[in-house]
């Protein structure tokens, strides 16, 4: 089944330099549909755009996570990969909406989909997850590890691997296993702190890196009266990932310079990217969609057209200050509304983490039922010692020597191949004793069972929130929608009456859409008029950028870069003195008559280009020509 990337829109509120500047409001929000009226344009002009769901400078996130995020997050429990976005210009408040502020009670969707993730877990009864994160930045164009302490950041750029039926991802990135949601809070603040972030004039604390938080959820079924590593059954595995885009931005607006205008344009490459990519997918027509083009698109292809289910939510700005970039970001997001995903479940993937441990207590349990074979043997010898289980329950109370046991994983049992997620340390003395070798070999069962979740029973209130949550989604379906997505009618004139609401929501819908290809085409014709102008008064004003110099005079005389010709020669300056002007020779021709009299030649090649610093010998040994 294809579904459609979902698109939301999220309004932020005015921040205050925009108050203190007298920004005026130039969006309104209904529940559908953001409307934005053009500041400048000549009679009051409003563009509409349609989405699943739009959020005014009120909404808090935890309505949009309820309302979009609850069920994707579900699914990706369930075995599907889900992925959700925020896009928009710099300081609309993707970070805000992805992450939170630092204050708990106002937290962002991956928060909240840490809590949603293991409270959910903790209600399953018969199935074994394990959960693994990782976290990686994009910046300028190179692949980060933030959760790697040791990586020099400045140094490494991780390598993209797409492999079949996996897709593409970072084969070299740190993994680590978390069991709850403050795991995931500690991982996500450790890579935070690795993340480039730097204040431009848009915006005090901006992202200037793209990240990628990942959560994989493996899971399979388990029942409680087999026990654990008997009772591994097909493998789930679903993939969650929650991405933080930086923001596009004008150089001109956010004042950037040195490394922060080179980020700037690495950031606008690979967003430009990106709506490259959302054109070709939309048009449908373009044999080739240019993922390769960027890293960014290479890490969300399978998000935009893919094995996915994805939510994009687009932020925007509600001042006429940001008339532009506003419209520009809902016309992608408009165009994103019609990608189409083909979600499925990862059923038995190769690759599963899971079968590994799987395989790993399986060997190491009969490695303990053969080793505990021959020192019963050994017993048997009348040698009185204790059972070597009995030795591993008791040892294993013993704390320290546990852990030291664990780091040693690697000499205990070469033959099994150790995860990433346990650190080993090969400098550590071989341990020899029979009974030392099961100790180990129980400690790192313990170990692996200790990182699978699921199957403790969650508290009431627990449950109270995830209906509340449910309900509070469907309170935004109108009674009489949810009826008809559900097919329940009383009676056949029902049936027709909600099928003609049906046709005439439909038929605004195509409405709607005329009127967005009617603004779209006068939107063209104006800038294109807008262009028209431009050239046409750059071919009336000769721009002197900076200087004329004249002759005899060694101090050059200052000009107003705007002046036309006529209001030199009204200002005087025009004498036999001044020969030449550096024109740039594609203007000359474009010089009105009044400039061009008879017996002041003019005058190639001239005289002022702020570009081309000529000296003033140069400019007055210049060629004549006689017009
Ligand atoms: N919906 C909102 N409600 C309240 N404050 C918001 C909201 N959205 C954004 N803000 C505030 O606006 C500021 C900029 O937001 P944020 O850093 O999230 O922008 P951004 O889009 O991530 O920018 P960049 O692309 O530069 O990283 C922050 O101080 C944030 O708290």
């Amino acid at each position: 089944m294809s579904e459609n990337i979902k698109v939301v829109v999220r309004c932020r509120p005015m921040n205050q330099t925009e108050k203190k500047g007298n920004c005026q409001n130039i969006v309104e929000i209904d529940e559908f549909t953001v409307s934005v009226t053009n500041p400048s344009a000549r009679r009051s002009q409003q563009k509409k755009f349609i989405f699943d769901s739009v959020y005014n400078m009120k909404t808090n996130t935890e309505v949009i996570y309820d309302e979009m995020c609850y069920s994707l997050v579900e699914s990706a429990i369930e075995g599907y990969n889900g992925t959700i976005f925020a896009y928009g210009q710099t300081g609309c408040g993707k970070t805000h909406t992805m992450q939170g502020d630092e204050n708990l009670s106002n937290s962002g969707i991956i928060p909240k989909c840490f809590d949603h993730i293991f409270e959910t877990i903790s209600m399953t009864t018969n199935v074994r997850y394990l959960a693994l994160v990782t976290y990686l930045e994009i910046y300028n164009e190179r692949i980060r590890d933030l959760l790697n302490k040791n990586e020099n950041t400045s140094v490494i750029n991780h390598s993209l691997k797409e492999l079949p039926g996996i897709g593409v991802s970072v084969p070299t990135l740190t993994t680590q296993p978390v069991v709850n949601a403050n795991q995931c809070y500690d991982w996500l603040h450790f890579g935070n702190k690795n993340r480039v972030t730097a204040a431009t004039l848009m915006n005090k604390n901006s992202s200037r890196s793209h990240t990628i938080f990942t959560i994989t959820l493996e899971q399979s079924p388990f029942f409680n009266s087999i026990g654990l590593e008997d009772a591994f059954g097909g493998i789930r595995r679903g993939k969650l990932s929650l991405v933080d885009l930086a923001g596009s931005e004008r150089q001109r607006r956010t004042g950037a310079k040195g490394d922060r205008l080179k980020e700037a344009s690495q950031i606008n490459l690979s967003l430009s990217a990106l709506g490259n990519v959302i054109s070709s997918l939309v048009d449908g027509k373009a044999k080739h969609v240019p993922f390769r083009d960027s890293k960014l698109t290479r890490l969300l292809q399978d998000s935009l057209g893919g094995n996915t289910k994805t939510l994009m939510i687009s932020c925007i700005s509600p001042t006429d200050i940001n008339y532009d970039e506003t419209i520009s970001t809902l016309r992608y997001a408009s165009r994103a509304k019609n990608i189409s995903n083909k979600p499925k479940i990862n059923e038995d993937p190769k690759d599963a983490t899971l079968r590994l441990y799987q395989n790993e207590i399986l060997y190491l349990k009969r490695m303990l039922q053969e080793s505990q074979q021959i020192l019963y043997r050994n017993n048997d010898t009348n040698k009185i010692i204790e059972s070597p289980l009995k030795i591993i329950q008791h040892t294993n109370m013993n704390s320290t020597k546990s852990v030291q046991i664990i780091e040693s994983g690697q000499n205990c049992n070469a033959s099994f191949k150790t995860n990433n997620s346990i650190s080993t340390n090969p400098n550590f003395p071989l341990i020899q004793s029979e009974g030392e070798i099961q100790l180990q070999a129980q400690s790192r069962i313990d170990l692996i069972k200790r990182t699978l979740i699921g199957g403790e029973r969650i508290h009431d209130f627990k449950l109270k929130k995830k209906h509340m949550a449910i309900a509070n989604a469907l309170s935004r379906v109108k009674c009489e929608d949810r009826n008809l997505l559900q097919g329940h009618y009383a009676s056949i004139t029902q049936e027709i009456d909600a099928k003609n609401e049906y046709i005439r929501k439909c038929k605004e819908k195509i409405k709607m859409l005329e009127v967005e290809v009617s603004d779209l085409n006068s939107e063209f014709q104006l800038d294109r008029e807008d262009y028209l102008e431009e050239i046409r008064n750059l071919g009336r004003q000769v721009k002197f950028h900076q200087q004329l110099f004249c002759k005899g005079s060694s101090n050059p005389k200052k000009f107003d870069r705007n002046w036309t010709p006529d209001t030199i020669l009204q200002n005087s300056l025009w004498n036999d003195d001044i020969k030449m002007w550096r024109i740039p020779e594609s203007d000359l021709l474009k010089l009105p008559p009044a400039t061009l009299k008879s017996g002041l030649h003019c005058i190639h090649p001239l005289v002022i280009d702020s570009k081309n610093q000529h000296n003033q010998n140069e400019i007055l040994e210049g060629e004549r020509v006689s017009i």
